[in-house]
């Protein structure tokens, strides 16, 4: 069979190459155009070994994201992702399938190369994507079928529909530990491959079956065989774990009559590549053989992800050459061929680091471009006159062969094989020396070789040895973080304790309090009601005093009229008696009655004086009771004015003791300490200032009801000294006009006169005992009025000095009662203070085993990265110089 390049050209002779016709010019433009790689991402349900292990789920999958938690609490992704597609577990294979795969089949009918890759860690499902289950039922799928069985059955029903002349044939080989074999050689032991390069420095695979198949089932068939050939091994995440990279290849031709008749063969080409596992190989639990497997799965993987990272950078040289898989893919990683990549992802947390690791792989591989280009035609006459001839060649040989014994050929074929033989001497001499400076390579390689495996070894070790640490560390890590969490919780109930006590306090405190002030206030109202009481009875007092000056005045009044009466009276009385007495001796002592009559007429001025003087007296004395009755009444009102002053005070006291206990009461809850002993100072303040002004005010009061006093007892002492010396002149005058009569008497010596005389002294008498009489109830009267005002006066007094005492005593039990408030603060303070200091003493005590906690983690983690260095040093130590 021919040679054929892995991306599906012709490399086989230069024969061909001559019958090869370019008659597609569309492919070539298009092939111009570079387009990504397309990148998809696969992410399964978690299988039963995950459920088992608890592993949460830390992907979320949306159509084009990928979300990635490092902890499912978290609330945020620690990576988000964007691909051209993205499939969560609910895609099942059919989903896959028409979304990713039709699409590239209609480019491979079109005559395109396409190369779809499965990339994962082991046990995510590539395999399950690529092949899925194999088995048929009555000519049908299982529903878990993958993409090869899918495509082989796509291929034959639409181009069976489509009544196409086609031929599809497969090849499926393996890569394992760096050597390529065939799955479909008939030997029983799989014949190694050879990778060549064409003179286009193109690789060829060389010497592998291609195998023509009839229909799906053929393909599945031969697929089926294949895989059983396959190094299968288990592995700690997968029981069936893919050892070997393999590609399964699709090579369909088909058949196209162009306008002037002339047949030509589309030829497309589908690679199909289940790579091995990209794990970690400690993870995977890979020992020995398995542990050389990795090593070598690695090596093509690594070179894979160098490849893949140059193309990303554009860099000028890309490391194909460094690895079969390379060499293999290199045409769909950069090249001519259109390429798309499944990344298959677990979504446990077991997996995290390796589906980051692979998420970010295919990250990288998204910005590759390639450019497609379609492969050239090939004409149908060229391609069957080229297999006439190889038929002939055959035929002559088998003839040659046939007729003699031995080794018979045709002569052309004998002359080609000399020729060949000869070119092949050549060529051997030139491998010969190829061969020997390749064994010098080899054994630098392998003395290199080994020291790399040994230094790998060594690093494996130290990889499983640092898992172990890392393990112990992690193990570690979550109890003290379960102590943490513990210790957290224990100090969190110790403040909700003491929040909750400082709360009940407070309320307790609070409520006290508010009793505690309820009953000043009712006290406070008590007293301003007593006030109120006190002040009515004091306006009864002055009223009482005022009805006294008016009784006064009245009986003042009434000795003035009954005074004029009785003088008027006596007068008229004397007037009369003298009229008659002088009449009747008119005649006889008209000379002695001439100088009575003068002195009548004297009398009669005197009297007269006497009585305008004692209408004065009265007048005066009306004067001032009116005086007093004013002067009264002012104090009275001034009283008045005090007292409701007193009253408003109180009453704004009041208001603003409300007040400022609302918004004290607002400020303790606050901040009870501070805010009671403000409280307790601003209060006592204010109450002193106010016994303070009240002490003023009554003060006041005393003063003022003093000076009423000495102001009553001045008028008392005034009236008594004009009554006396009204007394004093009326006894004066009497006595002269006594002495004036006498000697008139003595003057006269008659009988009558003596008779008239005695008769007008009698009479003169009479009218100064009355006006005495008078004059002493009013002296009385006055005097019992100082006297009842002065007591009432001092009852005045004496209720203010009550009034005084009681609100000064009110007041210092108010103090008391703030002072008693201020002592519970403080205790109130104290008992919080010992709280706060007990929960200090807890949270210190909390602390400290906390510290000791973390004290006793640090060491222990100490002591491990010292166990870490100590083993890292001493597997470290023995490294040896690389060998170039
Ligand atoms: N999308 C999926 N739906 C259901 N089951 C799946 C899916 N993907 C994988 N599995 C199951 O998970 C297990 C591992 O899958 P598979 O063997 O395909 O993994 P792999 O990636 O090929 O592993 P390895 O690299 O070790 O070969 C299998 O039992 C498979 O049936």
């Amino acid at each position: 069979m021919d040679n054929v390049s892995f991306n599906g050209e012709f490399t086989g002779s230069e024969r061909s190459k001559k019958r090869r016709r370019s008659n597609n010019e569309n492919s070539t433009k298009e092939g111009e155009k570079a387009i990504n790689i397309q990148v998809v991402v696969r992410c399964r349900a978690r299988i039963e070994r995950e459920v088992a292990a608890n592993s949460p789920i830390v992907v979320q999958a949306t159509p084009r994201e990928i979300k990635v938690w490092a902890n499912p609490q978290d609330m945020m992704p620690y990576k988000t992702f964007t691909f051209d597609k993205v499939f969560g577990s609910d895609a099942d294979q059919n989903r896959i399938f028409d979304t990713i795969v039709i699409p590239i089949l209609h480019e491979v009918k079109a005559g395109y190369n396409c190369t779809l890759f499965a990339y994962g860690q082991t046990s995510t499902g590539k395999t399950f994507t690529m092949e899925g289950k194999l088995d048929i039922c009555n000519g049908t799928l299982n529903p878990d079928a993958g993409v090869i069985p899918r495509s082989l059955y796509y291929l034959f029903d639409t181009l069976e529909a489509e009544q196409a002349d086609f031929s599809v044939k497969i090849s499926y080989i393996e890569l394992y530990n760096e050597e390529l074999k065939d799955l479909l050689s008939s030997d029983s032991d799989a014949r190694q491959l050879k990778i060549l390069d064409d003179s286009n420095r193109k690789c060829v695979l060389h010497g592998h079956e291609e195998v023509l198949i009839k229909s799906a089932e053929d393909g599945i068939n031969v697929l089926k065989q294949g895989s059983m050939k396959r190094q299968v091994a288990q592995t700690n995440y997968n029981k069936n774990s893919s050892r070997s990279h393999s590609v399964f290849c699709i090579t369909v031709h088909i058949k196209e009559t162009m306008p002037d008749g002339e047949d030509l063969l589309k030829v497309g080409k589908f690679n199909l590549v289940d790579l091995a596992g990209s794990e970690n190989i400690s993870r995977t639990g890979a020992e020995n053989l398995r542990a050389k497997e990795a090593g070598k799965i690695n090596k093509s993987l690594l070179t894979l992800g160098r490849c893949i990272n140059s193309l990303n950078e554009h860099n000028q040289h890309i490391p194909y050459r460094e690895s079969k898989l390379t060499r293999l893919l290199q045409d769909s990683l950069g090249g001519h061929t259109k390429t798309c990549i499944i990344a298959t992802i677990s979504p446990a947390k077991l997996s995290y680091e390796e589906t980051i690791s692979t998420l970010d792989y295919a990250q990288r591989a998204k910005n590759i471009l390639n450019k497609p280009v379609a492969n050239q035609r090939v004409t149908k006459k060229a391609l069957i006159k080229e297999y006439i001839g190889e038929i002939e060649r055959l035929r002559a040989d088998l003839l040659a062969a046939r007729e003699k014994n031995g080794i018979y050929l045709s002569q052309d074929t004998y002359q080609s094989l000399v020729d060949e033989n000869q070119s092949r001497k050549d060529e051997n001499e030139e491998l010969k020396k190829l061969n020997e400076n390749l064994k010098q390579r080899v054994e630098r390689f392998e003395q290199e070789n080994s020291i790399i495996n040994r230094k790998l070894l060594r690093q494996i070790s130290i990889n499983n040895h640092h898992q172990k640490v890392f393990q112990e560390f992690h193990q570690m890590m979550l109890s003290v973080t379960s102590q943490l969490e513990y210790k957290f919780n224990e100090i969190k109930s110790v403040h909700i304790g003491f929040g909750e006590l400082m709360y009940n306090k407070a309320r307790e405190f609070m409520e006290r309090r508010e009793n505690e002030i309820s009953v000043i206030v009712k006290c406070i109202e008590e007293r301003i009601d007593r006030s109120i009481l006190q002040k009515d009875q004091i306006i009864q007092i002055f009223d009482n005093q005022e009805q006294i000056a008016i009784n006064l005045s009245d009986e003042l009044s009434k000795f003035r009229e009954e005074t004029l009466k009785l003088m008027d009276q006596k007068g008229r009385e004397l007037l009369k008696s003298a009229s008659t007495t002088f009449s009747t001796f008119q005649n006889e002592l008209s000379n002695q009655f001439e100088k009575v009559r003068s002195y009548q007429v004297k009398f009669g001025e005197d009297l007269s004086g006497l009585m305008k003087t004692t209408q004065e007296h009265i007048a005066s004395q009306n004067q001032a009771i009116v005086s007093f009755r004013n002067f009264t009444h002012e104090t009275s009102n001034s009283q008045i004015d005090c007292m409701i002053e007193q009253k408003h005070l109180l009453t704004q006291l009041a208001e603003e003791d409300v007040l400022s206990r609302k918004s004290m009461e607002e400020e303790i809850l606050s901040n009870v300490l501070e805010t009671l002993k403000k409280y307790g100072d601003e209060h006592s303040t204010k109450v002193k200032s106010f016994i303070n002004n009240v002490q003023d005010i009554i003060q006041k009061n005393v003063d003022s009801v003093k000076s009423f006093d000495e102001a009553c007892t001045n008028v008392a002492n005034d009236m008594n000294a004009a009554n006396t010396s009204y007394l004093t002149n009326f006894n004066n005058r009497y006595d002269t006009s006594k002495e004036n009569l006498l000697a008139l008497k003595n003057e006269n010596r008659l009988a009558r006169i003596d008779t008239i005389e005695d008769n007008i002294f009698a009479q003169l008498d009479e009218c100064k005992d009355a006006f005495k009489s008078k004059i002493i109830s009013l002296d009385t009267f006055a005097s019992s009025a100082v006297k009842e005002t002065s007591e009432l006066q001092k009852r005045h007094a004496q209720s203010f000095n009550s009034y005084a005492t009681d609100v000064t005593q009110g007041f210092s039990e108010f103090q008391n009662q703030f002072l008693r408030t201020r002592t519970d603060s403080e205790t109130m303070t104290k008992c919080v203070f010992d709280l706060n200091q007990a929960n200090a003493n807890a949270t210190s005590g909390l602390y400290i085993n906390f510290i000791n906690q973390v004290q006793r983690s640090r060491e222990e983690i100490n002591s491990l990265s010292e166990k870490f260095n100590d083993s890292d040093t001493k597997i470290r130590t023995p490294t040896t110089k690389r060998v170039r």
